[in-house]
């Protein structure tokens, strides 16, 4: 029985992309409240990386204050080992796929997961993910510039020098990516330069078709 239920949910991945500072971090803690997706932040994981002063960490520091894309095989294990945790199947990917290796290397993972019947673990092999759409956070450079450089959270690629090298990036690297999603018709783009209420009301439609979760009134 358990494993029929298993079978009926599909996992539902949105890639979440747009240029430093145009706001995905501040809408993904939203979108995991409305929609209850689980919020995967590429970044985020790698910072963890660093911190934990594993094997890499070293290295990926160096990339992270250059600006530069670490190498694939480490972020995407790091996404996928994130997910085979989690027990939701719905996922959004912030700053991810950041470049054509990024994405290449995700949509060649085979996810190899695991279900339970009687308490026994089987694994499953499973298609290919495809991300359901990409998310796009559209803003104008000027504003990304002067946001990154309000942020103010001690980041070591939040200064002038790094964030032109990260500007640099996202347009060679990380728009055709976003080109080649919108060639298939995958691209919700959002206009990023409005205020947040602004702007998420327009994110909510994108995700109106997930079922909100059901929220807690606090003032009751
Ligand atoms: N619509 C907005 N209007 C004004 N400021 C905003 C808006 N959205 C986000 N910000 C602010 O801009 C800064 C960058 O936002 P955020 O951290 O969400 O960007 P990001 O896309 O996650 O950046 P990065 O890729 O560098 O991690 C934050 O200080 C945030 O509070
Ligand atoms: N797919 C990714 C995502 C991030 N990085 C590195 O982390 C830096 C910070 O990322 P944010 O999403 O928090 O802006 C980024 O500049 C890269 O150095 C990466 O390599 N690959």
């Amino acid at each position: 029985m358990e494993a029929k239920l298993f079978f009926q949910e599909t996992t539902v991945v949105v890639f979440v992309l747009g240029g430093p500072g145009s706001g995905k971090g501040t809408h993904c803690p939203k979108i995991v409240e409305h929609f209850g997706f689980t919020h995967l932040c590429a970044g985020d994981l790698l910072q963890a990386e660093i911190e934990s002063e594993s094997e890499n960490g070293t290295m990926i520091h160096n990339f992270k204050k250059e600006g530069k894309i670490v190498p694939s095989e480490i972020t995407v294990k790091l996404l996928q080992q994130a997910m085979q945790q989690s027990d939701n199947k719905r996922f959004i990917i912030d700053g991810f796929p950041r470049n054509e290796e990024n994405r290449a290397a995700f949509e060649n993972i085979v996810g190899l997961e695991s279900f339970y019947v009687n308490s026994k673990s089987y694994n499953l092999l499973l298609v290919k993910i495809k991300p359901e759409f990409v998310l796009f956070f559209d803003c104008p450079e000027e504003e990304l510039t002067r946001r990154i450089l309000n942020r103010n959270q001690g980041r070591v690629d939040d200064n002038i020098e790094t964030i032109g090298k990260r500007l640099k990036v996202y347009f060679e690297s990380t728009l055709p990516v976003i080109n080649y999603y919108n060639s298939k018709g995958k691209v919700q783009k959002i206009d990023a330069q409005r205020s947040v209420d602004e702007v998420f009301e327009d994110v909510k439609s994108v995700f109106a078709k997930f079922k909100p979760v059901a929220r807690v009134d606090s003032t009751k």
